[in-house]
């Protein structure tokens, strides 16, 4: 029996993980969740899971969550202070962590479940993209087991030989055989819409996955390619890829996960319903088969296969991100912190779709090239990457 951290409880992905909780409970004991916000949701998840401890990161939430949880059936002890949840995750009360905030801000609890060895499920693609090597080598000096969650990540993971997976953060590709990783996108609600009708897509229009039921950040980013962007580069880092061993393939059915492909011309694929109880039920049981409660393909009525090339022009972001890569940390985190900004003002209302891709590309032509060696760095250029976002929305600089 483990202890287990679940980072974004009330998420879509800590909905999956706890559910996959369920099919498997002689597996993992819910030890600690953290969420933000969603304070109803997180009551009815301690009265049914009544883990040791719970953390809200909204002081609000957090107080009002106290008083109900005083009024529950549930005696679990919230953690009040970020510095007391990041020494509970490093603890040996935590065995495996679950990384599935949104975003940015689940770099630090990630990274600090990271430095104390801990199991990592690895959902919070955001942390990766932010602090490549320096979360590589946080893993590589702490000996944390890092299992890639992200549907194709772990496609890839599955197709990869066991030398392989036993060297995440440091493969040798080629030395085993691999001449390329061929990771899969759906290209979203709007592979097939005409781009004069682009500037006038809605967040609810954009918000509509054609096949996988997702939290909004991630969905938004699906529509825009800007989430297999954030793939590219977690992959560059998961698999030590190099530019000519990574490819992007549309694949509007979402039903091939992922591809390695190798030199002996062989290509290996993992197909399954888009249902991310697939992937977090394979992290979870350590590589060996478990109930996920996911059902089987069905081959008889799935429609016909399709593949093809990304287009930019319909597509900048997934450029942007691509280019990123390749510039450094610095970029990538640029590129992951004002795409976060320009996500939120289009749900809000306050960009137009079309204005993600520029603003994410302007911000990125005024940063400076830096060396990154900390993530204090980081965090630096994350939150002046944002404000100068936040600024070119306000000043209303964008076309
Ligand atoms: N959904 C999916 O199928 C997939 C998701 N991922 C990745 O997994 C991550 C989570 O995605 P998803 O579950 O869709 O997102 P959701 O928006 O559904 O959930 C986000 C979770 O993060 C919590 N949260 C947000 N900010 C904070 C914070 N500052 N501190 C603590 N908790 C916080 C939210 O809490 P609250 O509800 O209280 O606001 C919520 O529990 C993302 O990085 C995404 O890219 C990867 C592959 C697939
Ligand atoms: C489920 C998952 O892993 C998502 O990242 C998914 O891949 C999004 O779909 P797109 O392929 O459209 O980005
Ligand atoms: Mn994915």
């Amino acid at each position: 029996m483990k202890n287990l951290a679940i980072l974004g409880a009330t998420g879509s992905i800590g909905a999956s993980t706890l559910s996959v909780c369920r099919s498997n409970p002689e597996r993992y004991n819910v030890t600690l969740l953290v969420a933000s916000k969603s304070v109803d949701k997180m009551l009815l998840l301690c009265t049914e899971f009544n883990p040791t401890y719970v953390a809200m990161s909204c002081p609000v939430a957090a107080s009002e969550l106290a008083n109900k949880l005083k009024h529950s059936n549930c005696n679990s002890q919230l953690i009040n202070d970020e510095q007391a949840l990041l020494q509970l995750l490093q603890s040996n009360e935590i065995d495996a962590v679950m990384a599935a905030i949104v975003g940015g801000a689940g770099l630090k609890t990630t990274l600090a479940a990271v430095e104390a060895g801990k199991e990592i499920f690895l959902a919070n693609k955001e942390s990766l993209v932010m602090s490549g090597q320096l979360f590589i080598d946080a893993v590589k000096k702490s000996g944390a087991k890092l299992w890639p969650v992200d549907s194709e990540h772990n496609a890839i993971y599955q197709a990869l030989s066991p030398a392989l997976q036993e060297s995440i953060g440091h493969c040798d590709l080629r030395g085993e055989g691999v001449s390329k990783i061929l990771l899969t996108g759906s290209g979203g609600p709007f592979l097939n819409k005409s781009l004069s009708e682009f500037p006038t897509i809605t967040p609810a229009q954009a918000i509509k996955h054609p096949n996988w039921s997702m939290g909004q950040k991630i969905s938004i980013d699906s529509a825009t390619m800007m989430n297999k962007g954030l793939e590219y580069i977690e992959a560059r880092w998961l698999f030590n890829a190099s530019r000519e061993q990574l490819q992007v393939i549309i694949h509007p059915q979402s039903v091939i996960h992922s591809m390695v492909q190798y030199i002996d011309g062989s290509v290996i694929a993992q197909m399954g319903n888009p249902d991310m109880r697939t992937p977090i039920a394979h992290v979870m049981g350590g590589g060996t088969r478990i109930e996920s409660g996911v059902g089987h393909l069905d081959f008889f009525s799935s429609p016909e296969f399709s593949f093809m090339a990304p287009d930019f022009e319909r597509y900048p972001c997934l450029k942007l991100a691509m280019d990123a890569c390749y510039q450094g940390q610095h970029a990538t985190t640029v590129l992951n912190a004002v795409n976060e900004v320009a996500v939120d003002a289009f749900l809000s209302g306050n960009i137009k779709f079309t204005q993600i891709s520029q603003l994410v590309d302007r911000v990125l032509q005024q940063t400076e090239t830096r060396e990154i060696s900390a993530i204090e760095q980081l965090l630096e250029i994350d939150t002046q990457a944002k404000d100068a976002a936040l600024n070119m929305i306000q000043r209303d600089l964008l076309c």
